[in-house]
């Protein structure tokens, strides 16, 4: 980096902010809703080109701390500092879309750049650290490497220690802290003493974290930077139930689930005739079923085991644990005579949990069948209420029984464990987006790529075709089973 011998002091940078107007003291709603008596604007000093010149030479003794091939700027406020940078002290500069292009090259990463390049962030101020988060992941994606980024401020709500958290790893620099420069106001008399207390303990007590949407995508571009074969997971699962699913996956080149939302025995016998040879698991509704018998269970448990697939009954159980373990064992269904896979909610607690693994146990010492649960994590269906921390509870959980959960059902990743497996509904290929009682649905590869999806569950999308001929039932079932298989082996690349 070559020599800086513009030198001028912080705080008169911080004055002359404050004269133009870009720190202001009022009452000011915040995008997120909540009220705040201070608000900095930095977006305006690129109408004052000195005092602009005079604050980017603010970062350039921690640059030099940094160890750096190029730097981008967090668009947009950033974008004209990071320019300044880049041409005063010949830096090159990569440039991050905020929007992908729809035409042309449809790049989200502008300039020239190789994979292993370290990339500097210079951002402008932090709050929660999600604008820095998120040009980092997609520097990352791009094969880059982010370790550090520089803001003229920090606001001291908990950005800095928000990235340094071990999925994120990123050092965050700041060229002055918000209590300096407000200490340094009320000093210089611009603003009160009562102010100053004011806006610090507003400060103080509003911690901003990173949203959980933010949050999850992260989780995805750690797995999608260790991503592994079906074949490798099935041998991190400590659940044998889970490890056969994962083999007959990679086996079966399939991440396909058919959800059997028919009324009667005899069309999902066909339903289970024409798709076993696709897919890897089929699930029931069995409480639709008007003629349901246990002949029928076994003639579908006939047709898993010819055509290898597993059977998941979608029962979602809710209840206490003693009331569970009746559902599973009795009843007109005896879903523990033929269902491998069941799912539960976690709102009753351990107690379901701990019912449903003494029930599996007992069964499984009489006929050594494999069996294992999912937990729902999230609902496909538009409006549910389903709180935003149920998938962190539920890893909690799954992580204390590993030899017994087998995943979750789920819209987005809950976790990066390779052992446990995602499985999302609500996937339609077509022009339906919802169903107009709540359903929402997605492509194949939406589910795939970005919902984190191991294994899609179709409904409607396949179901709707038993009636045609076996030709088109073939030709469409094929289609989902390519189109989400593809998806899964494409995140590799
Ligand atoms: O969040 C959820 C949980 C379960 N389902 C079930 O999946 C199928 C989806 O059927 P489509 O015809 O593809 O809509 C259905 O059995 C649901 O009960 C879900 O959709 N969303």
């Amino acid at each position: 980096m070559a020599n800086d011998h513009h030198s001028v002091d912080i705080f008169s940078v911080i004055r002359r902010l404050y004269e133009y107007n870009a720190l202001k003291f009022g009452q000011f709603k915040l995008k997120s809703g909540i009220e705040s008596p201070v608000y900095i604007d930095l977006r305006t000093i690129i109408s004052q080109p000195d005092l602009m010149i005079d604050l980017c030479h603010q970062y350039v003794p921690l640059m030099k701390q940094c160890r750096f091939d190029l730097i981008c700027g967090v668009p947009y406020t950033a974008l004209t500092m990071a320019t300044y940078l880049s041409t005063k002290f010949r830096h090159p500069m990569v440039m991050r879309r905020k929007e992908t292009k729809q035409h042309g090259t449809k790049q989200i990463l502008e300039g020239v750049y190789q994979r292993g390049n370290r990339v500097l962030i210079i951002e402008d101020l932090i709050s929660s650290g999600s604008s820095i988060l998120e040009t980092a992941l997609t520097l990352r994606q791009a094969g880059l490497i982010v370790t550090d980024a520089i803001v003229f401020i920090d606001r001291e709500q908990g950005g800095i220690r928000n990235l340094q958290h071990s999925d994120i790893d990123i050092k965050v620099h700041s060229c002055i802290h918000f209590s300096e420069m407000i200490t340094y106001l009320k000093d210089e008399g611009h603003i009160t003493g009562e102010k100053s207390s004011e806006v610090l303990e507003w400060i103080q007590s509003n911690y901003c974290a990173i949203p959980a949407t933010l949050h999850n995508q992260l989780a995805l571009t750690t797995c999608s930077s260790s991503w592994k074969s079906y074949e490798d997971r099935a041998r991190l699962c400590q659940n044998p139930l889970g490890k056969r699913l994962f083999e007959l996956m990679a086996m079966k080149r399939s991440n396909l689930c058919v959800s059997a939302d028919l009324t009667d025995c005899q069309s999902i016998l066909k339903l289970a005739e024409l798709a076993g040879p696709h897919i890897v698991m089929l699930k029931t509704h069995v409480d639709i079923i008007d003629d349901f018998s246990m002949d029928f269970a076994r003639r579908l448990r006939d047709l898993a085991k010819n055509h290898n697939f597993i059977l998941f009954e979608d029962r979602k159980f809710a209840d206490i644990g003693s009331t569970v373990q009746k559902q599973y064992a009795g009843g007109l269904f005896r879903l523990s005579e033929w269902t491998d896979l069941i799912n539960a909610h976690l709102l009753p607690g351990p107690g379901l949990i701990e019912a449903l693994r003494q029930e599996f146990m007992a069964r499984s010492f009489k006929d050594s069948q494999q069996r294992g649960c999912l937990l729902i994590s999230h609902l496909s269906s538009q409006g549910n209420l389903v709180p935003v921390d149920y998938a962190q509870e539920a890893y909690k959980m799954a992580i204390k029984n590993p030899d017994f959960i087998v995943g979750f059902i789920s819209q987005t990743k809950v976790c990066t464990d390779p052992a446990f497996i995602h499985m999302t509904p609500g996937v339609r290929i077509g022009n339906e987006k919802n169903d107009k009682l709540g359903q929402q649905y997605t492509t194949p590869e939406d589910a795939v790529q970005n919902k984190g999806a191991d294994l899609i569950i179709v409904g409607r999308g396949i179901i709707s075709k038993l009636d045609s001929s076996c030709e088109e039932f073939e030709t469409n079932i094929i289609l989902y089973k390519q189109r989400g298989y593809n998806a899964y082996i494409n995140l590799c690349q």
